[in-house]
């Protein structure tokens, strides 16, 4: 019998409860929606689609596919069972990648978090999978750390959602799932203020519901700043 100690630290204050139900009489997060976008149906057919091509165009190349959390961790999970026939020699990884905070605009400066190694990646060809490709500033900041820093072969991405409308740097996904209108969408693995991740459809929240963190709701269309591409 192996017998495990498990210490966990507790923080020296504790800290304030998070206010239930932020959206007053709103007790569910479906309640929270102004309007879905992408059905679940939708989802899943388009992702049984990406599968097919991605099994197709990796045939012989046994490629790493890795996933950048935690927005993309449903597609991820939808998408590598889908990738049928399944290419010999497919392994799977992630990476932590965060710049939103609990805001609705990138800050601007990408963290990663990852125990990668190099052995693990160079001489790869690397899928990565995104849940959505907005700014860019993301996936640009992951494509580079594993071609200059990790040695991988070639870097390729797919992704759920192409906000290209937002683009501050010129990135083109090889894979993408649906366009996406100029609008701040959760569900499906995306968040608000790290809420609305199970959703099993891609949305839009009603204005109000941004209101407890002191935020106005965001304007669609337009109002994004102006891209470099
Ligand atoms: O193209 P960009 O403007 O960089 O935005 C895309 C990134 O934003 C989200 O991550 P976030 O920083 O919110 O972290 P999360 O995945 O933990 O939600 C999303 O999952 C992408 O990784
Ligand atoms: O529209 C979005 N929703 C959630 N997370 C995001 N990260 C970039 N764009 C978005």
């Amino acid at each position: 019998m192996v017998s495990v100690a498990v210490t966990v630290q507790q923080p020296a204050r504790s800290a304030p409860a998070k206010e239930v139900a932020s959206c007053s009489g709103r007790q569910t997060y479906h309640d929270d929606m102004a309007k879905v976008l992408f059905t679940e149906a939708a989802i899943s057919n388009r992702v049984a689609e990406l599968g097919r091509q991605i099994a197709q165009d990796y045939h012989g190349k046994a490629p790493l596919v890795l996933g950048v959390l935690k927005g993309s961790f449903m597609f991820f999970s939808d998408l590598v069972r889908a990738i049928e026939p399944c290419p010999r020699g497919l392994t799977l990884d992630f990476i932590r990648a965060s710049s939103y905070g609990s805001g609705t605009e990138s800050t601007g400066e990408v963290k990663l978090k990852t125990d990668l190694k190099r052995e693990k990646v160079e001489g790869r060809h690397v899928l990565l999978v995104e849940d959505i490709v907005d700014t860019a500033l993301t996936i640009t900041t992951v494509s580079r750390y594993l071609l200059e820093e990790c040695g991988a072969t070639s870097v390729a991405t797919a992704t759920l959602l192409d906000k290209h409308e937002r683009r501050k740097l010129s990135y083109r996904p090889e894979y993408v799932g649906f366009v996406c209108p100029n609008e701040f969408v959760v569900g499906y693995g995306l968040d608000f203020d790290e809420e609305y991740r199970t959703l099993p459809y891609i949305g839009v929240l009603k204005p109000e519901c941004y209101s407890h963190l002191g935020i106005e709701a965001p304007e669609p269309d337009g109002s994004g700043d102006s891209c470099d591409e």
